[in-house]
Protein backbone atom coordinates (compact mmCIF):
# COMPACT_ATOMS: atom_id res chain seq x y z
CA UNK A 1 0.00 0.00 0.00
CA UNK A 2 1.22 3.64 -0.75
CA UNK A 3 2.02 6.03 2.23
CA UNK A 4 -1.13 8.52 2.22
CA UNK A 5 1.81 11.07 3.67
CA UNK A 6 5.09 10.33 3.68
CA UNK A 7 7.65 12.59 5.97
CA UNK A 8 11.30 12.23 4.48
CA UNK A 9 14.23 14.00 6.81
CA UNK A 10 11.90 17.21 7.94
CA UNK A 11 13.51 20.31 9.31
CA UNK A 12 12.64 22.92 10.18
CA UNK A 13 14.42 26.27 11.31
CA UNK A 14 13.10 29.12 13.26
CA UNK A 15 16.02 31.95 13.35
CA UNK A 16 18.96 30.12 14.64
CA UNK A 17 16.82 27.79 16.48
CA UNK A 18 16.52 23.92 15.22
CA UNK A 19 13.01 23.37 16.26
CA UNK A 20 12.60 20.00 14.13
CA UNK A 21 15.43 17.68 13.06
CA UNK A 22 15.03 15.29 11.13
CA UNK A 23 12.12 13.55 11.44
CA UNK A 24 10.63 10.71 9.33
CA UNK A 25 7.79 8.52 8.95
CA UNK A 26 4.76 7.87 6.90
CA UNK A 27 0.99 6.93 7.23
CA UNK A 28 -1.21 4.96 5.53
CA UNK A 29 -4.92 4.92 4.22
CA UNK A 30 -7.47 4.32 6.45
CA UNK A 31 -4.88 3.96 9.70
CA UNK A 32 -5.66 6.90 12.70
CA UNK A 33 -1.86 8.18 13.55
CA UNK A 34 -1.62 9.68 17.09
CA UNK A 35 1.37 12.31 17.10
CA UNK A 36 2.14 12.01 20.72
CA UNK A 37 4.59 14.76 22.71
CA UNK A 38 4.84 16.56 25.26
CA UNK A 39 4.29 20.60 25.19
CA UNK A 40 6.69 22.61 22.92
CA UNK A 41 7.92 18.79 21.49
CA UNK A 42 7.41 20.49 17.90
CA UNK A 43 3.89 18.75 17.04
CA UNK A 44 2.48 22.07 15.44
CA UNK A 45 5.80 22.95 13.64
CA UNK A 46 5.51 19.67 12.05
CA UNK A 47 1.61 19.76 11.20
CA UNK A 48 2.28 23.40 9.98
CA UNK A 49 4.63 22.22 7.53
CA UNK A 50 2.08 18.75 6.29
CA UNK A 51 -0.47 21.81 5.37
CA UNK A 52 1.66 23.90 4.15
CA UNK A 53 1.76 27.08 6.13
CA UNK A 54 4.95 26.88 6.64
CA UNK A 55 8.07 26.20 4.62
CA UNK A 56 10.22 23.79 5.31
CA UNK A 57 13.87 24.21 6.04
CA UNK A 58 14.90 20.60 4.28
CA UNK A 59 13.31 17.34 3.42
CA UNK A 60 10.07 16.97 1.68
CA UNK A 61 6.90 15.79 2.65
CA UNK A 62 4.70 13.55 -0.27
CA UNK A 63 1.26 13.72 -0.01
CA UNK A 64 -0.24 11.07 -2.36
CA UNK A 65 3.30 10.97 -3.75
CA UNK A 66 3.33 14.69 -4.53
CA UNK A 67 5.81 16.62 -3.09
CA UNK A 68 4.72 19.88 -1.07
CA UNK A 69 8.15 21.21 -2.21
CA UNK A 70 8.30 20.75 -5.58
CA UNK A 71 4.11 20.11 -6.65
CA UNK A 72 2.71 23.15 -3.59
CA UNK A 73 -0.85 22.93 -4.75
CA UNK A 74 -1.64 18.89 -6.00
CA UNK A 75 -0.04 17.89 -2.79
CA UNK A 76 -1.53 20.41 -0.22
CA UNK A 77 -5.01 19.84 -2.31
CA UNK A 78 -5.43 16.40 -0.88
CA UNK A 79 -4.64 17.61 2.66
CA UNK A 80 -7.81 18.50 5.13
CA UNK A 81 -6.86 19.79 8.46
CA UNK A 82 -8.20 21.83 10.99
CA UNK A 83 -5.12 23.51 12.85
CA UNK A 84 -6.37 26.62 13.82
CA UNK A 85 -10.66 27.14 14.84
CA UNK A 86 -12.36 26.40 12.06
CA UNK A 87 -14.11 29.44 10.17
CA UNK A 88 -17.74 29.35 10.68
CA UNK A 89 -20.49 32.02 10.76
CA UNK A 90 -22.30 31.79 13.51
CA UNK A 91 -25.62 33.51 12.72
CA UNK A 92 -26.22 30.88 9.72
CA UNK A 93 -26.58 26.77 10.36
CA UNK A 94 -24.27 23.86 10.05
CA UNK A 95 -25.84 23.16 6.67
CA UNK A 96 -26.00 26.42 5.46
CA UNK A 97 -22.04 26.89 6.21
CA UNK A 98 -21.49 24.02 4.54
CA UNK A 99 -23.33 25.05 1.82
CA UNK A 100 -21.54 28.25 1.39
CA UNK A 101 -17.93 26.57 1.30
CA UNK A 102 -18.55 24.00 -0.31
CA UNK A 103 -19.69 26.53 -3.16
CA UNK A 104 -15.42 27.17 -3.36
CA UNK A 105 -14.58 24.06 -4.20
CA UNK A 106 -16.14 22.16 -7.70
CA UNK A 107 -17.71 19.60 -7.86
CA UNK A 108 -18.79 19.12 -4.36
CA UNK A 109 -22.89 18.12 -4.86
CA UNK A 110 -25.50 17.86 -1.74
CA UNK A 111 -25.29 14.57 -1.52
CA UNK A 112 -21.71 14.74 -0.51
CA UNK A 113 -22.54 17.36 2.18
CA UNK A 114 -24.92 15.07 3.48
CA UNK A 115 -22.47 12.29 3.89
CA UNK A 116 -19.84 13.90 5.29
CA UNK A 117 -22.80 15.27 7.98
CA UNK A 118 -23.68 11.60 8.78
CA UNK A 119 -19.76 10.69 9.21
CA UNK A 120 -19.82 12.76 11.93
CA UNK A 121 -22.89 12.38 13.15
CA UNK A 122 -24.45 15.81 13.12
CA UNK A 123 -27.63 15.22 11.39
CA UNK A 124 -29.90 16.28 13.83
CA UNK A 125 -28.40 19.56 14.61
CA UNK A 126 -27.30 20.64 10.79
CA UNK A 127 -30.12 23.12 10.33
CA UNK A 128 -29.07 24.94 14.11
CA UNK A 129 -27.37 28.04 14.17
CA UNK A 130 -23.26 27.04 14.29
CA UNK A 131 -23.53 30.02 16.83
CA UNK A 132 -25.17 27.65 19.57
CA UNK A 133 -23.75 24.66 18.63
CA UNK A 134 -21.46 23.45 21.31
CA UNK A 135 -17.56 23.10 21.16
CA UNK A 136 -17.72 19.69 20.06
CA UNK A 137 -20.20 19.94 17.53
CA UNK A 138 -18.39 22.70 16.04
CA UNK A 139 -15.46 20.62 16.28
CA UNK A 140 -17.49 17.93 14.30
CA UNK A 141 -19.00 21.06 11.61
CA UNK A 142 -15.16 21.73 11.38
CA UNK A 143 -14.00 17.67 10.21
CA UNK A 144 -17.56 17.87 8.15
CA UNK A 145 -16.05 21.05 6.17
CA UNK A 146 -11.97 19.65 6.28
CA UNK A 147 -13.68 16.25 4.41
CA UNK A 148 -15.70 17.70 1.65
CA UNK A 149 -12.96 17.78 -0.92
CA UNK A 150 -12.41 13.82 -0.20
CA UNK A 151 -8.82 14.43 1.28
CA UNK A 152 -6.13 11.55 1.30
CA UNK A 153 -5.10 13.07 4.90
CA UNK A 154 -7.28 14.15 7.40
CA UNK A 155 -5.15 16.61 10.38
CA UNK A 156 -6.42 17.33 13.13
CA UNK A 157 -3.95 19.36 15.78
CA UNK A 158 -5.56 18.87 19.80
CA UNK A 159 -8.94 18.03 18.70
CA UNK A 160 -10.11 17.21 22.23
CA UNK A 161 -9.03 20.30 23.56
CA UNK A 162 -11.22 21.77 26.30
CA UNK A 163 -13.56 18.99 25.69
CA UNK A 164 -15.58 17.19 28.09
CA UNK A 165 -15.72 13.32 28.46
CA UNK A 166 -18.52 12.94 26.18
CA UNK A 167 -17.39 15.25 23.94
CA UNK A 168 -13.78 13.45 23.78
CA UNK A 169 -15.88 10.38 23.41
CA UNK A 170 -17.95 10.90 20.41
CA UNK A 171 -14.73 12.47 18.59
CA UNK A 172 -12.93 9.14 19.15
CA UNK A 173 -16.12 7.45 17.37
CA UNK A 174 -16.20 9.07 14.40
CA UNK A 175 -12.75 9.34 13.59
CA UNK A 176 -12.22 5.85 13.64
CA UNK A 177 -15.22 5.71 11.59
CA UNK A 178 -14.10 8.36 9.26
CA UNK A 179 -10.99 6.42 8.59
CA UNK A 180 -12.65 3.48 7.73
CA UNK A 181 -15.48 4.62 5.64
CA UNK A 182 -13.31 7.41 3.75
CA UNK A 183 -10.30 5.35 3.60
CA UNK A 184 -8.31 8.28 5.00
CA UNK A 185 -5.45 8.82 6.58
CA UNK A 186 -6.03 10.77 10.21
CA UNK A 187 -3.75 12.14 12.02
CA UNK A 188 -4.42 13.34 15.41
CA UNK A 189 -2.01 15.66 17.76
CA UNK A 190 -2.40 15.84 21.73
CA UNK A 191 -0.29 15.17 24.61
CA UNK A 192 -3.01 13.68 26.11
CA UNK A 193 -1.76 9.55 26.02
CA UNK A 194 -5.02 8.23 27.23
CA UNK A 195 -7.26 9.62 24.52
CA UNK A 196 -4.78 8.92 21.80
CA UNK A 197 -4.48 5.11 22.94
CA UNK A 198 -8.24 4.85 22.71
CA UNK A 199 -8.34 6.25 19.32
CA UNK A 200 -5.16 5.62 17.07
CA UNK A 201 -3.70 2.14 15.62
CA UNK A 202 -0.25 3.52 15.78
CA UNK A 203 1.36 6.76 17.43
CA UNK A 204 4.30 8.13 16.72
CA UNK A 205 6.08 9.82 19.82
CA UNK A 206 8.16 13.22 19.32
CA UNK A 207 10.25 15.12 21.73
CA UNK A 208 12.59 17.91 21.18
CA UNK A 209 12.19 18.25 17.58
CA UNK A 210 12.69 14.38 16.87
CA UNK A 211 10.30 11.25 16.26
CA UNK A 212 11.24 9.27 19.36
CA UNK A 213 9.60 6.07 18.00
CA UNK A 214 6.59 5.06 15.97
CA UNK A 215 4.82 2.04 17.48
CA UNK A 216 1.31 0.29 16.69
CA UNK A 217 -0.99 1.07 19.82
CA UNK A 218 -1.50 -1.82 22.25
CA UNK A 219 -4.72 -2.98 22.48
CA UNK A 220 -4.88 -3.45 18.68
CA UNK A 221 -4.17 -7.00 19.47
CA UNK A 222 -6.09 -8.98 22.14
CA UNK A 223 -5.83 -7.84 25.83
CA UNK A 224 -3.93 -10.46 27.97
CA UNK A 225 -1.14 -10.36 25.41
CA UNK A 226 1.09 -7.62 26.78
CA UNK A 227 1.00 -7.35 30.72
CA UNK A 228 3.40 -5.89 33.20
CA UNK A 229 3.59 -8.08 35.81
CA UNK A 230 4.45 -7.17 39.33
CA UNK A 231 6.09 -10.62 41.78
CA UNK A 232 6.97 -10.50 45.40
CA UNK A 233 8.96 -13.50 46.12
CA UNK A 234 11.91 -14.12 48.51
CA UNK A 235 14.86 -14.32 47.94
CA UNK A 236 14.21 -11.77 45.31
CA UNK A 237 17.75 -12.59 43.65
CA UNK A 238 17.21 -16.31 43.21
CA UNK A 239 13.52 -15.65 41.99
CA UNK A 240 15.18 -13.28 39.28
CA UNK A 241 17.42 -15.85 38.48
CA UNK A 242 14.81 -18.47 38.03
CA UNK A 243 12.64 -16.30 35.83
CA UNK A 244 15.57 -15.24 34.01
CA UNK A 245 17.01 -18.74 33.26
CA UNK A 246 13.21 -20.23 32.76
CA UNK A 247 11.42 -18.19 30.66
CA UNK A 248 14.18 -16.03 29.08
CA UNK A 249 12.58 -12.63 29.65
CA UNK A 250 14.33 -9.32 30.87
CA UNK A 251 13.66 -8.44 34.39
CA UNK A 252 12.83 -4.97 36.64
CA UNK A 253 12.96 -4.35 39.62
CA UNK A 254 10.51 -1.20 41.87
CA UNK A 255 10.64 -1.85 45.62
CA UNK A 256 10.07 -4.91 46.67
CA UNK A 257 8.44 -6.02 43.11
CA UNK A 258 10.43 -7.80 40.03
CA UNK A 259 8.30 -6.84 37.19
CA UNK A 260 8.43 -8.74 33.57
CA UNK A 261 6.60 -7.85 30.70
CA UNK A 262 4.56 -11.49 29.42
CA UNK A 263 1.43 -12.93 28.20
CA UNK A 264 -1.38 -13.94 31.08
CA UNK A 265 -1.02 -17.60 30.09
CA UNK A 266 2.82 -17.57 31.36
CA UNK A 267 1.36 -16.54 34.85
CA UNK A 268 0.60 -19.47 36.39
CA UNK A 269 3.85 -20.93 34.61
CA UNK A 270 5.92 -18.50 36.28
CA UNK A 271 4.32 -19.05 39.98
CA UNK A 272 4.64 -22.71 40.07
CA UNK A 273 8.55 -22.24 38.55
CA UNK A 274 9.02 -20.08 41.43
CA UNK A 275 7.57 -22.74 44.12
CA UNK A 276 9.17 -25.78 42.43
CA UNK A 277 12.70 -23.98 43.13
CA UNK A 278 11.48 -23.63 46.72
CA UNK A 279 11.02 -19.80 46.31
CA UNK A 280 8.21 -17.99 48.48
CA UNK A 281 6.02 -16.38 46.41
CA UNK A 282 3.93 -13.51 48.60
CA UNK A 283 2.01 -11.46 46.13
CA UNK A 284 1.92 -11.77 41.28
CA UNK A 285 -0.44 -8.93 40.00
CA UNK A 286 -0.74 -8.13 36.73
CA UNK A 287 -1.63 -4.38 34.86
CA UNK A 288 -2.15 -4.03 31.05
CA UNK A 289 1.30 -2.78 29.78
CA UNK A 290 -0.30 1.15 28.27
CA UNK A 291 0.81 3.90 26.42
CA UNK A 292 1.62 6.01 29.33
CA UNK A 293 4.00 3.17 30.74
CA UNK A 294 5.93 3.20 27.41
CA UNK A 295 5.60 7.13 26.60
CA UNK A 296 7.71 7.21 30.27
CA UNK A 297 10.08 4.54 29.17
CA UNK A 298 10.49 6.31 25.62
CA UNK A 299 10.85 10.11 26.97
CA UNK A 300 12.12 9.05 30.40
CA UNK A 301 10.70 11.57 32.37
CA UNK A 302 7.59 12.11 34.39
CA UNK A 303 5.74 14.98 33.20
CA UNK A 304 4.26 15.25 30.07
CA UNK A 305 2.02 18.53 30.45
N1 LIG B 1 7.76 31.09 15.30
C1 LIG B 1 8.55 30.57 16.22
N2 LIG B 1 9.68 31.20 16.59
C2 LIG B 1 10.50 30.66 17.54
N3 LIG B 1 10.27 29.50 18.16
C3 LIG B 1 9.17 28.83 17.82
C4 LIG B 1 8.25 29.31 16.84
N4 LIG B 1 7.24 28.41 16.72
C5 LIG B 1 7.52 27.42 17.60
N5 LIG B 1 8.66 27.66 18.27
C6 LIG B 1 9.28 26.79 19.29
O1 LIG B 1 9.39 25.51 18.74
C7 LIG B 1 9.15 24.50 19.71
C8 LIG B 1 8.04 23.58 19.22
O2 LIG B 1 6.80 24.25 19.24
P1 LIG B 1 5.42 23.57 18.77
O3 LIG B 1 4.36 24.59 18.92
O4 LIG B 1 5.61 22.96 17.44
O5 LIG B 1 5.27 22.42 19.85
P2 LIG B 1 4.01 21.50 20.16
O6 LIG B 1 4.53 20.12 20.29
O7 LIG B 1 2.95 21.74 19.18
O8 LIG B 1 3.59 22.02 21.58
P3 LIG B 1 2.10 22.27 22.18
O9 LIG B 1 1.59 20.92 22.58
O10 LIG B 1 2.42 23.13 23.35
O11 LIG B 1 1.30 22.95 21.15
C9 LIG B 1 8.84 25.24 21.00
O12 LIG B 1 10.00 25.28 21.77
C10 LIG B 1 8.43 26.61 20.53
O13 LIG B 1 8.75 27.57 21.50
Amino acid sequence: MNPAMKLVNVRKNIGKKEIIKDISFEIFPGEVFGFLGPNGAGKTTTIRMMVGLISITSGDIHINGMSVKHDFKEAIRHVGAIVENPEMYPFMSGWKNLKHYARMIPGITDDRIREVIDLVGLEKAIHEKVGKYSLGMRQRIGVAQALLHRPSVLILDEPTNGLDPAGIREIRQYIRRLAEEENVAVIVSSHMLAEIELMCDRIGIIKNGEMITVQEVEGSSPKDQDLKVYIEASPKEDAIQVIQSAFETSVMEEDKFIIIHTTKDLIPKINMELVHQGIQVFEIHSKQSSLEDKFFEVIGENTIA
